[in-house]
């Protein structure tokens, strides 16, 4: 096998220089195959409150510029063990929410070809409902980790159902999530009744709240969420509202008492041999952001699935 092309290499040509691709990572048109593509989905029209994340893609790419390639909390280089590759954006249409849907189904099935995985960074939430079909068309209803302040599984917002608050819900409905092992993570806020959690409950979630990531800790929440997964094929939706606004303030629907990125981090690192299929990056809203708090995060949340995948594909290789 061919050596993977990895990123530019920072030492010779200085990490501010140049275009930015996804930890300065090759396009998919410059290698032969990819293990792990990482794409844009630059859309915003399903939001509920500050618009803006249309252009988180490009926010977390030019953020993702300090990135190294050796990873010492999961002890991979994720770039040398698989060839990743930043496959672009999926230009979707603004003005026309179920036509972007079917692009964003579409754009991830043709990029998960053979076996490729795709980690999707956002736009806002609503893209999570067709990269769950598409998923689900790969590997039949999947697990799903979902890292948010709020649940997502509302059921319309002034009659339309294809929001940024109602995926999980589309999801249930169309059978492409497995009820046996979904969980929502660090949610808390208010909500607006008790039914919201009557409903959740009944299309199979469970919840770590952020909460009880405070008084349980990191290991034990990730030991629950991995018996509640056990080898299914997972996917990992993870909307940077689930950190505190302190650790992550250019959003859209911001709340308090939020986990920070340390705890996210940890959390995700718990992971290792789970059957990680795909995942995404969601609501980072740049007019909204400090200093790149939230496009660092995001960033680094991007590069410890990659490297999730990354182990994953290694193990994979050599059985
Ligand atoms: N998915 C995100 N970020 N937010 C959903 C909030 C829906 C609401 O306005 O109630
Ligand atoms: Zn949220
Ligand atoms: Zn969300």
């Amino acid at each position: 096998m061919t050596q993977p092309i990895g990123p530019v290499d920072s030492s010779k040509t200085p990490r501010y220089a140049g275009p930015a691709g996804f930890a300065r990572l090759p396009r998919l048109d410059q290698v032969e195959h990819a293990d792990i593509v990482v794409a844009g989905v630059p859309f915003d029209s399903g939001v509920s409150y500050r618009s803006g994340a249309r252009f988180g893609p490009t926010h977390i790419r030019e953020a993702s510029r300090l990135l190294r390639p050796y990873n010492p909390a999961l002890d991979v280089s994720p770039f040398e063990v698989a060839q990743v590759a930043d496959a672009g954006d999926i230009a979707v249409n603004p003005f026309n929410i179920g036509e972007a849907i079917d692009s964003i189904q579409a754009a991830a099935l043709e990029l998960t070809e053979g076996g490729t995985r795709l980690v999707t960074l956002g736009g806002d939430h609503t893209i999570a409902l067709p990269l769950l079909r598409a998923a689900a068309e790969r590997h039949g209803p999947v697990a799903l980790l979902h890292f948010d302040a709020h649940l997502d599984t509302w059921d319309t917002y002034f009659g339309a159902e294809y929001t940024h608050g109602t995926p999980f819900r589309r999801a249930f409905e169309e059978g492409i999530i497995d009820t046996e092992a979904l969980s929502h993570v660090g949610t808390r806020g208010p909500l607006y009744g008790k039914k919201d959690l009557e409903d959740d409950r009944r299309f199979g979630f469970g919840i770590v709240t952020s909460a009880d990531v405070y008084r349980q800790g990191v290991d034990e929440v990730v030991a629950k969420l991995r018996d509640r997964i056990g080898d299914r094929p997972l996917y990992i939706s993870i909307d940077v509202d689930v950190m505190d606004p302190a650790h992550a303030p250019g959003t859209g629907t911001p709340e308090a008492g939020g986990i920070t990125s340390r705890e996210l981090l940890e959390i995700l690192r718990g992971f290792v041999g789970l059957n990680l299929i795909g995942a995404d990056v969601v609501e980072v809203s740049p007019p909204y952001d400090h200093a790149e708090i939230t496009g660092v995060a995001a960033s680094h949340l991007g590069y410890d699935l990659v490297s999730l995948l990354a182990l994953r594909h290694e193990a994979s290789a050599h059985v």
